[in-house]
């Protein structure tokens, strides 16, 4: 048979995939710094250094919100979460290398899920 055009990825499976994604992200044992909100009240500077916070959980409120429309949304997100870990902690803190690890993690799943 003539094979049919692609198909074109549907933004919901693209955004499937960010879902399984952030699943695996929330299960990694390294995910600990990063599952809720910093507690700025508790985190001293943290207001003040880092612009834009970002977390597991407010992306998975933003998932199940539609508040993405495509995987890039997302993985620009999931970026934050360790572009702001490397600014305020050291990289030979207890921190600072859970999310070098988180990171390397998240480098290898979306390339091995998007890179298709
Ligand atoms: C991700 C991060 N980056 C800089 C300072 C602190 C933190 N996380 C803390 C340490 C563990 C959880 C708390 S939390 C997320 O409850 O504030």
């Amino acid at each position: 048979l003539v094979s049919c055009a692609k198909r074109a990825k549907t933004p919901n499976s693209e955004l499937a995939v960010c879902r399984v994604l952030l699943a695996e992200l929330e299960a990694h044992q390294d995910a600990w710094p990063f599952l809720s909100p910093v507690k700025l009240k508790s985190v001293p500077g943290y207001r003040k250094v880092i612009k834009k916070p970002m977390d597991f959980f407010t992306i998975k409120e933003k998932l199940i919100n539609n508040m993405y429309l495509n995987q890039e949304n997302f993985i620009i997100d999931v970026n934050l979460v360790f572009d702001n870990c490397q600014k305020f902690n050291e990289d030979d803190s207890e921190i600072g290398q859970a999310g070098h690890r988180m990171k390397r993690f998240f480098d290898k799943r979306w390339t091995e899920l998007l890179r298709k």
